[in-house]
């Protein structure tokens, strides 16, 4: 008697190991995915490079029920446009010069399993006609063949670019953008899942360890809170290099915030510290002097004959135009930087008093000296 082999879909319990997030947007998705991975239907997984949506499409696979059979990637960026067809579709021997023996494409390497076409934006317009007829009709042939064969398959497709867009401009076909975005996947990027950030770093730190390349590195307080706040405009590839860098250079180390890369040093010095509200401003005197004060870390306003130290705030606003950067962080780091710098000049650059007129300690104002870097 046959026995069947037994499925090899990991369930959906193990959804949240394969892909590290514990936020809202994350616990959506991995629900979405699981629903969808059941199903046969085409994927189109949208989101910024490093997001992981390869990651995700590898996930959809392995809990299908094709999962048995095997996952072919088809990078459309890197693959040369003269090749694509036969790449795709695969060719017959004497298809065309240098063509000596016949060849399979990924399609048929495909069979019975999924085929992900990651940048798909990228793919050319006439494959663009070839892939639709696959997906409506389900057959293709080899290049330079006649025999015409059955796609077995289910597509999924990935890119960074927004398809829509593409198509009303003419660069991307309507009718094959809706026939892929059957099931639209969204993944968002790292800055607007920051939960996640922890996380992440946490699960770098164990791979680290587990795949025995070293101790882990430790990760002090400040270090963490610089990494949870930087942007990572390349998402989790971004933070997963970075963590691997940290480990290389300072495997079994603690890692201080100075030796982090100059791009997050440079971010976190942009983050001016948080001023004072009104109320705490409006008549108390310069702050006491001690380090142990929280407040003492506060600029204060300044007044009577200190106050033209203060940029005027309507002047500012009136810089302001359209063109400018709205980012609040660098708006309100040049603020800091220049009152800085001003508090200094009037002090004729003794810092106990420039501290003074800053309403700020010493050692504070020693230390942001350093950030902004000056002398
Ligand atoms: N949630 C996650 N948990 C663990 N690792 C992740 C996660 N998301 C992404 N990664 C890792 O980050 C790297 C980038 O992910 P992936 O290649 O899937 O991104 P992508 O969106 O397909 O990128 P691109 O658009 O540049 O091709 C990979 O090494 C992947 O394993």
């Amino acid at each position: 008697m046959g026995k069947t082999a037994p499925p090899t879909t990991i369930p959906i319990e193990e959804f949240s190991g394969r892909f590290v997030g514990q936020s809202k947007r994350v616990r959506e998705l991995l629900t979405l995915v699981a629903r969808v991975a059941k199903s046969d239907s085409t994927v189109l997984i949208t989101g910024e490079s490093g997001t992981g949506k390869e990651r995700i499409a590898r996930i959809l696979h392995e809990a299908s029920p094709r999962a048995h059979a095997p996952f072919v990637p088809v990078n459309c960026g890197a693959i040369p446009e003269g090749l694509m067809e036969s790449e795709l579709f695969g060719h017959e021997k004497g298809a065309f010069t240098g063509a000596v023996t016949g060849r399979p494409g990924r399609f048929e390497l495909a069979n019975g399993g999924t085929i992900f076409f990651d940048e798909i934006g990228e793919l050319p317009l006439p494959l663009q006609v070839k892939l639709l007829r696959v997906l409506q009709e389900k057959t293709y042939e080899r290049v330079g063949g006649v025999r015409v064969q059955t796609a077995n398959v289910r597509v999924l497709a990935a890119t960074h670019r927004n398809l829509e867009e593409m198509s009303r401009e003419g660069r991307f076909r309507e009718d094959l953008f809706y026939r892929l975005s059957v099931i639209p996947v969204e993944i968002p990027p790292l800055r607007e899942r920051r939960e996640d950030i922890p996380l992440l770093m946490t699960f770098f730190q164990r791979r680290w360890e587990e795949e025995g390349r070293g101790d882990p590195v430790e990760l002090g307080m400040d270090v963490q809170k610089a990494l949870c706040d930087y942007p990572w405009p390349g998402n989790v590839r971004e933070l997963e290099n970075v963590m691997e860098r940290l480990h290389v250079l300072y495997g079994g180390e603690t890692v201080t915030v100075d030796l982090l890369p100059e791009k997050i040093r440079q971010h976190l010095s942009s983050i001016p510290e948080p001023l004072p509200s009104p109320m705490e401003t409006s008549s108390d005197p310069l702050p006491p002097q001690s380090d142990s004060s929280p407040d003492a870390e506060l600029p204060v306003l300044l007044d009577g004959a200190s106050a033209s130290l203060l940029p005027d705030p309507a002047r500012l606003a009136g810089s302001i135009d359209a063109e400018s950067d709205f980012s609040l962080t660098a708006f309100m780091g040049d603020i800091e930087r220049t009152l800085v710098q001003k508090a200094l000049e009037r002090a004729g650059g003794n810092r106990s008093k420039a501290a003074e007129l800053l309403g700020i300690n010493r050692t504070t104002l020693i230390e942001k000296l350093k950030r902004f870097g000056i002398s």
